[in-house]
């Protein structure tokens, strides 16, 4: 019998796949725990005393866990923050009106205010209708283009300006691995970034559960009897992504510390090669901005080391896209950085005149001329 590498007393029931240390149940949930907030300190997601700050609650087993984690937190650390849970409804029958059920009794069981959002409202058009246009295959990028958009208003219209979300540590390598399997390294950056600001939005998204293993999530939800919905989506994930989850798996079992090994690759790539590339070239900011051709709105000085990921960035993207495209851009072809501005149709921020999801809209709409092209506003 083994006993716990921590409190020596109890007989060992866990052992963690990051490091292969034994511990009792009690000693993993207060590790557990401690590893978030250590994330939280450490990676620089603020947390300011009296700010209201969105969860993006599915009412799946990763939200739901940072939602209680998230709760334990604020009051043993007296963070001071207000945590509110934020659901988007994509209309998924049998699907997401069930998580939603799980979400409402996670509300009343951690005190949090609850609001949900739906894309029937938004968008006029539930997901199920737009499977029932597109197809099973590729719609999954209609709903992930709907749901970021989705949260982001929910929580405009909040008067939040911070959502967080249950992404874990198996979800940011499968992500990983399927941008660095696609040569795609400017995405398989910035998807490797605990703290992400997009470009289209001025909206702060963080993932305090980024180090923690999936395995170890559903361990703690299990130990502190969580409530939450374990059914997956009813329409089929993105192939590939399930591709590189098998293939995850299969390293993990070789390799248990495969996962945080994938994260941590990922995270050295984020400043390689072209932003190396730039900040060894020692050009002023104002100067290389100028060089690229950038347009940056508000204060032209301002976020430099941002403003050289995404000419890096941007660099490497318009060299992907040309090279997809059957076409070489000239390397000196100029860059230009949109700035955040309004979508012309539904008037949402949006770094296109027109935002993806107007275009999705749009899409659906062709061959539906009775009902009008419209987002809602919200
Ligand atoms: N319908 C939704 N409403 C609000 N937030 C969502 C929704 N779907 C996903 N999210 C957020 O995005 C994160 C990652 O979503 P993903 O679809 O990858 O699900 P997941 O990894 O199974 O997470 P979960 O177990 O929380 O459902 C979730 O943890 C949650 O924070």
């Amino acid at each position: 019998m083994h006993y716990c590498a921590i409190c020596g007393i109890e007989r060992a029931q866990v052992i963690r796949p990051k490091n292969g240390q034994k511990l009792c149940r009690s000693c993993f949930i207060d590790a557990f725990e401690m590893e978030i907030h250590t994330t939280i300190l450490e990676s620089g997601i603020m947390l300011t005393r009296g700010e209201r700050i969105a969860i993006g609650a599915s009412g799946g087993k990763d939200s739901t866990v940072l939602a209680a984690v998230l709760k334990v937190l604020n009051e043993r650390y007296d963070y001071g923050v207000e945590f509110i849970l934020l659901s988007i409804d994509e209309g998924i029958h049998g699907y997401r009106d069930d998580s939603l059920e799980t979400v409402k009794r996670n509300a009343v069981q951690y005190g949090m205010e609850l609001c949900i959002l739906g894309y029937e409202a938004l968008y006029g058009w539930t997901m199920d209708q737009v499977v029932e246009k597109v197809g099973k295959k590729g719609n999954c990028t209609y709903c992930g283009v709907f749901r970021r958009q989705a949260l982001d208003r929910g929580a405009k219209h909040l008067n939040i300006s911070h959502i967080l979300t249950g992404h874990n540590a198996d979800d940011i390598a499968e992500t990983i691995l399927m941008n660095f399997l696609r040569g795609d390294l400017p995405r398989l950056g910035r998807c490797a970034e605990i703290i992400t600001a997009s470009q289209a939005s001025t909206m702060k998204r963080s993932k305090p559960l980024k180090y923690a293993y999936e395995k170890e999530i559903v361990l703690y939800a299990h130990y502190r009897g969580l409530d939450y919905f374990s059914t997956e989506c009813v329409y089929s994930p993105e192939a590939f992504r399930g591709n590189a989850r098998a293939l995850l798996k299969d390293l993990e079992k070789i390799r248990p510390s495969s996962v945080l090994d994938i994260v941590r690759s990922g995270e050295h790539l984020i400043h390689y090669p072209a932003t190396t590339q730039i900040l060894k070239s020692g050009m002023p900011h104002n100067e290389m901005n100028k060089d690229a051709g950038i347009s940056v709105r508000g204060n032209e000085n301002e976020g430099g080391l941002l403003k050289m990921r995404q000419v890096a960035s941007s660099q490497l993207e318009s060299k992907c896209a040309s090279k997809t495209q059957g076409t070489t851009k000239p390397q000196t072809e100029a860059l230009h950085i949109q700035s955040i501005g309004n979508c012309e149709r539904c008037g949402y921020m949006s770094s296109q005149p027109i935002c993806k999801a107007c275009v999705l809209v749009e899409n659906l709409n062709k061959t539906y001329p009775s009902i009008a092209v419209s987002v809602k506003e919200y």
